[in-house]
């Protein structure tokens, strides 16, 4: 997990964004239900996936968009209000493939690997998926968690954290630490796909959200993954005798990613060699 400060975007557009998600979830609840997630998709309005009846549900409502590639985009469950949310997503999408990009290539370097290693993986068709997070605070916040702990499924994932009110937090060893609100930066985490190409040299940390009992928190997570198709394992040169390879290949990950997810289980553990 890391920040990254000097990208191109001004904090006055980063506080638009946050602007357009507040917005957002304050809609009465009416509203917000137009943009309703269907059963069978992940796109839309709605609350944590129920998979089974033993699921601890997570204390947030969320709002979960594709951006990229552009085909993917269901604009049906594009708000219309704030009437600027459309236009401001479209920028900030367009302005965080840059980043991503950049931010792929700047991490195949520092492996000693061509430049073009992960953002081929990503390429053209690369899948973009914003999660807008929304957090209600709750009086009992010993007994919920905002998200539960997880890694993510993506090579890299961009997140917006709130200006003001923390509540995520990483898994060092057996303690819990909490990220630091930089207010102009993204947070950048790596996901599971990047720990199997790097052979376990990149880590995907596992964090989780915790509620506020007294303010309401948002944040925004973009989720950088290859198409489904594409084969992952690690880098032929990364995997040598003093390194054994790790990880097996896979494919269709974000397939595979959810059904542990709802378990309270880790994706990448069904990876390992
Ligand atoms: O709310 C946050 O700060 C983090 C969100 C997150 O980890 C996720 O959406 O996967
Ligand atoms: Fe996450």
């Amino acid at each position: 997990m890391f920040q990254v400060i000097n990208h191109s975007m001004s904090p006055e557009f980063l506080d638009e964004v946050r602007e357009i998600t507040k917005q957002f979830f304050a809609l009465p609840v009416a509203d917000k239900k137009k943009y309703l997630r269907q059963v069978n998709d992940i796109q839309g309005y709605g609350n944590d996936m129920v998979f089974s009846e033993q699921q601890t549900l997570d204390w947030s409502d969320r709002l979960y968009l594709s951006v990229y590639p552009q085909d993917n985009r269901k604009l049906k469950f594009w708000p219309k209000n704030p009437d600027s949310f459309s236009r401001t997503l479209d920028q900030y999408a367009m302005e965080l493939q840059v980043v991503t990009k950049t931010i792929l290539k700047v991490m195949t370097r520092s492996l000693d690997l061509e430049d073009n290693c992960f953002s081929d993986l990503y390429g053209e068709q690369g899948k973009m998926n914003i999660r807008f997070n929304f957090y209600p605070p709750c009086p009992r916040p010993d007994l919920v968690l905002g998200l539960k702990p997880h890694s993510d499924g993506t090579l890299i994932t961009l997140v917006l954290q709130d200006k003001e009110v923390e509540g995520l937090q990483f898994l060092k060893g057996d303690h819990w630490f909490r990220a630091p609100i930089v207010p102009d930066a993204l947070l950048i985490n790596i996901g599971d796909l990047v720990e199997i190409l790097s052979n376990g040299i990149f880590k995907s940390p596992v964090h989780k959200v915790v509620i506020n009992p007294n303010k309401e928190r948002i944040s925004l997570a973009a989720f950088c993954m290859p198409e489904s198709h594409k084969e992952i394992e690690p880098f032929e040169r990364l995997v040598d005798e003093s390194r054994p390879r790790l990880y097996k290949k896979v494919t269709n990950y974000d397939g595979i990613y959810f059904e542990y997810y709802q378990q309270g289980r880790r994706a990448i553990e069904a990876a390992r060699t």
